[in-house]
């Protein structure tokens, strides 16, 4: 089965794991300490009672049972004594049973009672709290329902150490046996030491497991022996005379011999007249401590009159009578016993691994960039303001959820959808609606709105005559011939359909916040209310690190940087989300730009509401080419007031949320007039600790989305793209996801493989099934990734067809529609259009 397929088959059977892992857990946590409690308990016992036994390490002489029994009916007349028991190999009491006449139980009375006097002897220590452990053990000391519990937990551990094991297998790295060993030591990896620790330990939780059955269930108990028992057992004698009373003195005489070096010796004396007594005892040399031979042995004469030897039993027989050794560990000899206690006591580890991976998988599906959380206050019907987006990569999203969220607290029922899940009929259940939509492609609308933007925009139809509506535009001056092209699209399609506009739509430049101003303006006042802004600030980070990941290459330099936030601020984001970052002038720039000004870098000034200083000030607002001259007291002030701030740049973030900051991977842009404002600035100005003014910024169009977790995943990225690709495969990696197939291309090998090692990890470890690499100025490997992947047409529709989502991340010019135009000869064009309708082809492209 190719890796593609089995990835499908796999997610159940994980979701099964972790599931029984979550509710059998804390009862097999509770099993599996008290069951390794119960390991050593005879040892602990002596231990607890070493003042009161130690007598019994004494090499005197025992008294013979006869003479045990005889002391104890002198001392107990209307005791009837039943059996004796006594071990050979240790200092302990003998157990003698017996019954009274109030006495109604099967088994009778038990008491300890000491060998060498007959005196009662108490284990007082300890006893009381081993017979509960063993209760919690056995029925969570609930009777038949804690029995139950107990009973369906084991059959979980079953079922979670074979999902686990075939987990583990699907997961494997593909090199040897590194797979049976942790990639590598470290709190982060939980989930490794599960997988390798559960590993090991699955052996011994399935025997475990397999043989405590035996005392949860009958109808396994019958089942194991229907399919185990030979039924071939020794005849039981009678007694053709009967004895009234056994001469225990006779039966010793003959059987003394042969207990000699017995581990353990069991007398039970016969209840019927005509039975013989059972002897039990464990040989020296026997297989396990519980495998005894029975002997019959007359009561008058203690003639032997059969046997049933452990030895002689069949291999099922002697598995039958094996289950506790096999339950305890005790069949493989002390080093078993110790093996099982650890693997029991290791159970809460996997509970608590376990625990960690499953709220570690649920955090990063929950977690994502701050944006306001609309309350649901939408009446049904046509009476609530619709607000409907359409954006590729978050910002119109977000402009459209805080506009939402400031008219709700304002008072104004509101609902807020994506357009792509809008339908024109839908359109028509609404009086009032605003649209925040960009552009992307070459006038193309967002991906999740195409499907919209095919049927609405052209059709003419439904009618709109009910709708009011206003309509904010994002779009780039830079796409000079396809400007903000979708939102005046869909303009004249609401204008051809008899909606009436509220407003001039706004179209805004660059994000340019002017315009997003008059939006927010024109809005209040429309509906009403006191302000409708209400985007989220930049928080304070800082340069933590920072790495020229490139170093000589043919290209400018490339850096990695981290990030982290300032004063212990929380930050989230799921793997796609970009950063928007708001650049700074280089301080020598600002002095040099003041000095030609004639003004006054110390002058106090508020920006940003503190206190400080016009130089420091304006390193994040535009520069004029020249300043008007100032005068007056103020005039500082309200001439910084009117100077806009630099506008923010998107960075899409490399690496998934494990609370070390943001990463990303910043290329130094070059141009005509020198380099990039921003890029510049992070590359190489920018000192470490300096502070960086940040925001989060969900990605929509490059998340991924509910259903690609479970499935395969095409990566397809150049340059600084592999930062977007990076970072879902780094998620990816930690959930055990190992479908992932990379296409990455830049122009040396030897300089501008970024990340190289880890890739390379990656690929060693099995958490990349193919990688592509492509190199355009290599002398033997020269092509782009759409050249790449045109060579793997086939593995292509393989993968497709096993339900692959496709992520693209890089440039915009040349890779972007490149690797689209070769979707589409492979796969045609309505395969590409149903996959980008079904949010399968997901693109960060700049
Ligand atoms: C790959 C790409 C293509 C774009 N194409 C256009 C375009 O054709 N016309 C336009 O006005 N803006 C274009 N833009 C600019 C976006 O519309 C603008 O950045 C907008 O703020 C994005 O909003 P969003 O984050 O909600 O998608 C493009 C941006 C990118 C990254």
């Amino acid at each position: 089965m190719s890796l593609v397929r089995r990835m499908r088959a796999f997610s159940p059977i994980f979701q099964l794991h972790w599931f029984l892992g979550i509710t059998a857990g804390t009862v097999l946590v509770v099993v599996g300490v008290t069951g390794g409690l119960m390991s050593f308990q005879q040892d602990i016992l002596e231990w607890l009672n070493t003042d009161t036994t130690r007598h019994l390490q004494s090499d005197q002489p025992r008294l013979p049972p006869q003479e045990l029994v005889a002391r104890y009916r002198s001392a107990n007349p209307d005791h009837s004594i039943s059996s004796l028991y006594w071990r050979q190999d240790r200092p302990y009491p003998v157990l003698l049973g017996y019954r009274t006449p109030e006495t109604t139980g099967r088994r009778g009375e038990r008491t300890l009672i000491d060998p060498f006097t007959a005196e009662p002897m108490g284990l007082v220590r300890g006893q009381w709290t081993f017979g509960l452990i063993h209760q919690i053990h056995r029925w969570l000391a609930a009777g038949d329902t804690g029995k139950f519990i107990v009973g369906v937990s084991t059959i979980t551990l079953i079922i979670l150490s074979v999902t686990g094991l075939y987990i583990r297998w699907q997961r494997r790295p593909r090199q040897g046996w590194r797979w049976l060993w942790p990639r590598a030591l470290g709190g982060k990896l939980a989930g490794e030491w599960h997988a390798v620790l559960g590993l090991w330990a699955l052996l011994i939780y399935l025997l475990a497991s397999l043989t405590g059955l035996w005392w949860s269930f009958d109808w396994y108990r019958d089942g194991a022996r229907a399919l185990f028992a030979s039924g071939a057992h020794a005849p039981h004698p009678t007694l053709a005379t009967p004895v009234s009373s056994p001469d225990l003195a006779r039966v010793w005489a003959q059987i003394e011999p042969e207990m000699a070096d017995a581990q353990s010796v069991a007398i039970r004396l016969p209840r019927q007249p005509d039975a013989p007594v059972e002897i039990h005892y464990v040989p020296a040399d026997a297989l396990h401590e519980y495998a005894d031979d029975e002997l019959f042995v007359h009561p008058a004469t203690g003639a032997i009159l059969g046997a049933d030897r452990f030895d002689d039993k069949s291999a099922g027989d002697k598995l039958l009578a094996s289950v506790y050794a096999l339950h305890m560990g005790a069949f493989f000899g002390t080093p078993g016993i110790v093996i099982v206690m650890i693997a029991s006591f290791a159970m809460p580890l996997f509970f608590v691994t376990g625990l960690l991976l499953y709220l570690r998988r649920r955090r990063m599906k929950r977690r994502v960039a701050p944006a306001p959380q609309l309350a649901d206050n939408a009446p049904a019907g046509t009476d609530a303001l619709l607000v409907a987006y359409a954006s590729q990569s978050g910002l119109a999203e977000r402009i459209a959820s805080g506009t939402a969220v400031a008219l709700q607290q304002g008072g104004v029922a509101v609902r807020m959808a994506a357009l792509g899940d809008l339908t024109p009929t839908c359109l028509g259940s609404h009086r009032q609606a605003l649209f925040v939509v960009s552009t992307h492609g070459e006038g193309d609308a967002p991906v999740a709105a195409r499907h919209f933007d095919r049927h609405f925009c052209g059709t003419g139809e439904p009618r709109l005559e009910q709708l009011d509506y206003a309509l904010l535009a994002l779009g780039d001056t830079d796409y000079a011939d396809s400007y903000c092209a979708f939102g005046r699209r869909l303009d004249r399609a609401l204008r051809e359909r008899g909606a009436r506009a509220l407003l001039t739509p706004i179209e805004v430049d660059k994000a340019d916040e002017t315009a997003l101003d008059h939006w927010h303006a024109v809005l209040a006042h429309q509906f009403g209310v006191a302000s409708v802004k209400a985007e989220p600030a930049f928080a304070r980070w800082r340069l933590a690190e920072r790495r020229i990941l490139n170093p000589e290459s043919l290209g400018g330099p490339t850096a990695w940087l981290r990030l982290v936030p300032g004063n212990g601020d929380e930050a989230a984001w799921q793997a796609g989300d970009v950063v928007e970052i708001r650049p700074r002038h280089a301080p020598q720039l600002i002095d040099n730009w003041l000095a030609a000004n004639d003004l006054d870098p110390v002058t106090p000034v508020v920006a940003h509401e503190t206190a400080t200083t016009l130089g420091a000030a304006l390193a994040d607002r535009q520069l004029p080419d020249t300043a008007a001259p100032l005068a007056g007291n103020n005039a500082s002030q309200a001439w910084l007031d009117d100077r806009p701030t630099l506008a923010a740049r998107d960075y899409s973030i490399a690496n998934v949320d494990t609370g070390n900051g943001v990463e990303l991977v910043v290329r130094l842009a070059r141009h005509d007039g020198g380099t990039g404002l921003a890029s510049s600035w992070l590359v190489e100005q920018a000192p470490l600790d300096a502070p960086i003014d940040l925001r989060l910024r969900a990605n929509p169009g490059f998340r991924a989305n509910s259903d690609a977790d479970a499935a395969p995943a095409l990566f397809i990225g150049n340059g600084t793209g592999i930062a977007g690709l990076r970072g879902h495969l780094q998620a990816r990696v930690r959930a055990g996801q190992h479908a992932n197939w990379l296409i990455f291309g830049e122009r040396e090998r030897a300089r501008d493989f970024y990340f190289q090692d880890e890739i390379n990890a990656w690929q060693a470890d099995g958490a990349l099934a193919h990688l592509d690499l492509a190199f355009s100025r290599d002398a033997d490997n020269g092509r782009y990734v759409q050249t790449a992947l045109a060579a793997q047409a086939e593995r292509l529709r393989e993968w497709v067809a096993a339900g692959a989502t496709i992520f693209v991340c890089g440039s915009h010019a040349g890779m972007a529609p490149g690797v689209t135009s070769v979707l589409v000869e492979i796969l045609g064009a309505e395969a590409v259009e149903a996959m980008n309708d079904a949010q399968r082809i997901r693109m960060d492209v700049y």
